[in-house]
């Protein structure tokens, strides 16, 4: 909470003059709407060729739709240097993917665990030392609240949409942390950055009860950032040159914060990523 109010009252931040990013092609997961859809006409301003899910459709809460998401992409024979993982669902009724998972942890974490993990090999290909290819993370100041049961990674337990998003924000930065330390360990030319865009005025609220849905609207019309500011340090983290070969950072206003204590944790980190690997089957990674 106090996180999130010293970022209501906080300037966000301006983006500088990025470089032009002729012939390179980065994907933008949920980029039809709100921040992905900022991001993804920031980089093509910087001329860079922009595939937004939708086009190419994908589902994240389904694992099917990933698999045949990457097969299609692969097909094309594109190369691949900015993969932004941004689509995401907030505060939804207990509900499950096409596999059965949380749909919070399901959509906004393993649908995008896999899809990373699927698209290393082109990653790596695209990129090259003084060039590297860069995945770039949405989490949220909410993953300092939360909780990583891996016991219970589904809720079954005892379920709240508040705890699951929560929990789903967390992995995706326990996740981040473990991804850039086996790439540093391979020397593979790759960089993960996980941002925290701040409070921004988009459809993810859409699912606040409806008494809470009326208070916030003037509320978020006075304080909350707008997607194109909201948006700005994934499109920094994508595309400066001050960032090349930079990683495993979290960002906030374009600078590099500390996460949560417990995202720093490399035996939780290495057992969520054997977890992870199980659950969607990922046999080699
Ligand atoms: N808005 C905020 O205050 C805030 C704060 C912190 C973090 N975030 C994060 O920023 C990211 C972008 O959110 P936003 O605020 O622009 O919200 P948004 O609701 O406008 O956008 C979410 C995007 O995710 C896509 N999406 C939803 N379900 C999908 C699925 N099954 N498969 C593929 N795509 C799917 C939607 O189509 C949409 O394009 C999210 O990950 C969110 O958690 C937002």
């Amino acid at each position: 909470v106090k996180v999130l109010i010293y970022q209501l009252f906080n300037e966000s931040f301006t983006l500088p003059d990025l470089p032009k990013q002729n012939g390179k092609v980065a994907i933008v997961t949920g980029g039809t709407r709100g921040m992905g859809y900022e991001i993804s006409r920031h980089l093509v301003s910087l001329r860079m060729h922009v595939v937004i899910v939708e086009f190419m459709y994908l589902d994240l809460a389904s694992l099917t739709s990933v698999r045949q998401f990457v097969q299609r992409y692969k097909a094309k024979g594109l190369p691949l240097h900015v993969l932004i993982n941004n689509a995401g669902i907030m505060l939804v009724s207990e509900r499950r993917t096409e596999e059965g998972f949380e749909l919070h942890f399901g959509l906004n974490y393993l649908g995008h665990f896999l899809l990373t993990n699927l698209l290393l090999g082109v990653l790596k290909k695209s990129g090259k030392p003084g060039k590297c290819s860069r995945i770039v993370i949405m989490s949220s100041a909410t993953h300092y609240g939360g909780r990583l049961s891996l016991e219970d990674l589904q809720g079954r337990k005892c379920y709240s949409a508040h705890g699951a998003y929560a929990q789903s924000k967390l992995a995706l930065l326990l996740f981040s942390y473990h991804l850039q330390d086996k790439l540093w360990a391979k020397g593979d030319p790759v960089t993960v950055n996980t941002v925290d865009p701040g409070m921004v005025d988009t459809a993810l609220y859409d699912n606040l009860c409806g008494p809470a849905q009326l208070a916030k609207r003037p509320f978020a019309k006075l304080l909350f950032r707008t997607p194109a500011e909201g948006a700005s340090t994934a499109i920094y983290a994508a595309a400066a040159s001050e960032l090349e070969g930079i990683g495993r950072l979290y960002l906030y206003n374009g600078r590099k914060t500390e996460s949560s204590a417990i995202s720093y944790d490399e035996q939780l980190q290495a057992r969520l990523w054997k977890e992870s690997c199980a659950l969607v089957v990922l046999l080699k990674a």
